[in-house]
């Protein structure tokens, strides 16, 4: 079955109407379910065995994909693994961003800034995975730095160290995918409520992919132009392929 998918600027105008006055989400709930749809993949992936490394690098970019990230960590970290956030580029728009960084503070998870040494967890002998919530829906090429340098390293390591991206995999150009040769190669795309047409790009036999960010109902998914997606019980992600 052809890959259901809608635009960056339809998803764009889905998020703003889940968020406007007539549907009443906040972006803070939103975010919450995308981050637990992540982590939930990660699990489902590489899932948690005491005897194995648990140590999870989760890479969080200045907006809302960031802020996926920040929640995916916490919920690794409830689940058992030891998330280490790189998170280069804090906002200040709202306060909400700092009270993530709190949170995983109140759950000893490492934050580091723009000067800590960061590449250090980009050993695969000690980390399982690297989350890359860098970007998401509004990026804009080209990469600005220090995101740049960033995805050069996570390419240099991608084929011993998993890159689990989330929504986008970060350089991708949402519409169009992968620019050029130079574009990370996730393991896997968790994309949140319905693939963009990026994910029709990735190659099957290196990307495992999920829909996760269940937050919408069936005829609300069918006025944007979708199926709604077959998700079981309370599963908060559904792997498509
Ligand atoms: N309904 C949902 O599916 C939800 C998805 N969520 C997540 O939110 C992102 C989209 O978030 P948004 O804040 O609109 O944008 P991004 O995070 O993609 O990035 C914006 C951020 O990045 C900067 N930026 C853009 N281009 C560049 C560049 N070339 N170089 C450097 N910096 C760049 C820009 O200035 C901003 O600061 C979506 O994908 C989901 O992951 C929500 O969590 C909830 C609902
Ligand atoms: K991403």
């Amino acid at each position: 079955m052809a890959l259901r998918t809608i635009s960056s600027q339809l998803a764009a105008q889905l998020d703003k109407e889940l968020m406007g006055p007539e549907v009443g989400f906040t972006l803070e709930q939103l975010m919450e379910l995308a981050g637990l749809s992540v982590a939930q993949a990660v699990v489902k992936e590489f899932p948690y065995s005491e005897s194995r490394k648990s140590q999870v690098l989760v890479i969080a970019g200045p907006g809302n994909n960031g802020g996926d990230g920040l929640v995916c960590a916490r919920h690794l970290a409830l689940s058992g693994f030891q998330p280490v956030v790189y998170y280069p580029k804090r906002t200040t728009k709202t306060p909400f961003y700092a009270q993530l960084v709190n949170q995983l503070e109140f759950f000893k998870v490492p934050v580091l800034g723009a000067g800590d040494n960061w590449a250090q967890y980009l050993d695969h002998t000690k980390t399982l995975c690297v989350v890359d919530a860098i970007f998401g829906f509004s990026f804009k090429p080209p990469v600005r730095e220090p995101f740049g340098s960033i995805l050069e390293q996570l390419r240099h390591t991608q084929h011993e160290l998993p890159i689990v991206s989330v929504d986008i995999p970060t350089g991708w150009d949402v519409d169009e995918g992968p620019a050029d040769s130079d574009c990370i190669i996730p393991s896997v795309l968790v994309s949140l409520t319905v693939p963009k047409p990026c994910a029709t790009k990735i190659d099957t036999r290196e990307t495992h992919h999920y829909v996760g960010g269940r937050f919408i109902p069936r005829d609300f998914a069918l006025k944007y132009g979708f199926e709604p997606f077959p998700y079981e019980n309370l599963d908060q992600v559904l792997r498509l392929h």
